[in-house]
């Protein structure tokens, strides 16, 4: 908002360190520390917090305390109070009960990374990213349109859900995947640390992980308030891990090149009995539930057509990709230089909002002899 240069004055509140950054920065307009509550608040019109959870229940229990006495705004407007807490249920009991004017809607934008701090901050996170807005029940849309105006401004959609069924769904789809990432990279064992064999990790295993250089400051007051969803999330996939190690232990093995299994027949040439079954229905839920992410239509981040581009090793190889497409009017909605080697020509992931676009893409770059593939 503050890059676009809108007639919209920013008022960052935060810690001295942040503040002196965010200045730097100058992503805001006007600063204030987290105890000036009363110079801040009282002619604001939108005020989103932005800290860690606890931290968001304490600012609007100091909203709760400010003093209105003497001052004429009170009467004649409603200031909007929202939030971006990742979980709902909470922070929503609080808000619904700050006295006027303040009103509360809490959200929750559903775009994010492992990286902390204003360091990181990044004007295209928001871009097609589902963000959540809990209004209390019976509130006309009014009362937060200005919400939803910043959030359709920063290129996300908002999806309205009450916070209940906001955590419960969270606690699956963000909250246990933290947990199971911090326990895999966690658990890394001794046999491969010892000589650094993790080094040798795929990208598999590196994606799997991304999430686990999280700050343990935001996942605290996520676990302490989203608990018993998350527990019963991970308890569901302990339940899923077991199936899938039943399934592995009933696998026939081969050693020496000769089946090793009682169950496999004596002439070692004949059809060996396969009981693979169970991990090969394992694979098949996998493959349907990984699917399911990217139904058309529901999660716009994914709904894009992607085409790889094997780079020319030469300078000025991105620009001579991307040149033609402009010229051609394609254009792009994402863009990833996915493979770097020294001495060897990259992959360039480029993705495009309608399938017709990618296929002019692909025949534009071909007629120039280019490699290029469609990624499914
Ligand atoms: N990081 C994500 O992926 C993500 C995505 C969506 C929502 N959220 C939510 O956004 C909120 C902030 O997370 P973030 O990733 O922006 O964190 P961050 O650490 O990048 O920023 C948090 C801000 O709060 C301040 N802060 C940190 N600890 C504080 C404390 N103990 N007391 C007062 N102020 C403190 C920091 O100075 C900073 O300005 C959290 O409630 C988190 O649940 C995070
Ligand atoms: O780094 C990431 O991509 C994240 O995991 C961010 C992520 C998520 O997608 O689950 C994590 C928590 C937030 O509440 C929202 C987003």
């Amino acid at each position: 908002i503050k890059q676009a240069k809108l007639p919209t004055k920013i008022r960052a509140v935060s810690s001295p360190a942040t503040l002196k950054r965010a200045r730097e920065l100058e992503l805001a307009d006007e600063f204030f520390e987290y105890d000036e509550t009363e110079k801040w608040a009282k002619d604001s019109d939108l005020i989103l917090l932005c800290a860690p959870i606890l931290h968001i229940l304490k600012m609007i229990d100091a909203l709760g305390k400010v003093s209105w006495a003497g001052a004429n705004a009170a009467a004649d407007r409603e200031i909007l109070v929202s939030d971006i807490g990742s979980t709902k249920v909470e922070i929503c009991k609080a808000g619904v009960r700050l006295p006027s004017p303040f009103r509360f809607v809490g959200s929750h934008p559903m775009a994010g990374s492992e990286k902390r701090t204003c360091e990181y901050n990044d004007p295209a996170i928001f871009e097609n990213a589902y963000w959540f807005v809990c209004p209390p029940d019976g509130t006309p849309e009014s009362v937060y349109a200005p919400l939803l105006e910043i959030i359709r401004f920063v290129g996300a959609n908002p999806v309205v859900f009450p916070p209940e069924h906001h955590d419960r769904t969270m606690a699956w789809v963000s909250h246990m995947p933290q947990m199971l990432s911090s326990t895999l990279a966690g658990n890394l064992p001794e046999r491969l640390l010892k000589h650094n064999y993790q080094h040798f990790a795929g990208r598999a295993f590196r994606d799997m992980t991304r999430i686990a250089a999280s700050g343990w400051g935001m996942w605290h007051d996520i676990a302490v308030t989203n608990r018993d969803e998350t527990t019963r999330a991970l308890c569901e996939v302990r339940d899923g891990l077991d199936k899938t190690i039943a399934a592995m232990n009933g696998l026939n093995v081969v050693k020496d090149g000769k089946p090793a299994s009682g169950d496999f027949e004596n002439d070692e040439h004949s059809v060996i009995a396969d009981n693979s079954q169970a991990l090969a229905d394992i694979f098949k839920a996998g493959n349907d539930g990984r699917a399911s992410l990217f139904a058309p239509g529901r999660n716009n981040t994914n709904s894009f057509y992607e085409i790889t581009v094997q780079l020319k090793d030469k300078p000025g190889a991105l620009l001579s990709v991307m040149q033609p497409l402009a010229e051609e009017g394609i254009n792009i909605r994402d863009i990833e230089l996915m493979k770097v080697r020294e001495n060897v020509a990259g992959t360039l992931l480029l993705a495009f909002k309608t399938q017709e676009e990618a296929a002019r893409a692909v025949k534009t770059l071909q007629y120039l002899e280019y490699e290029v593939k469609e990624r499914r």
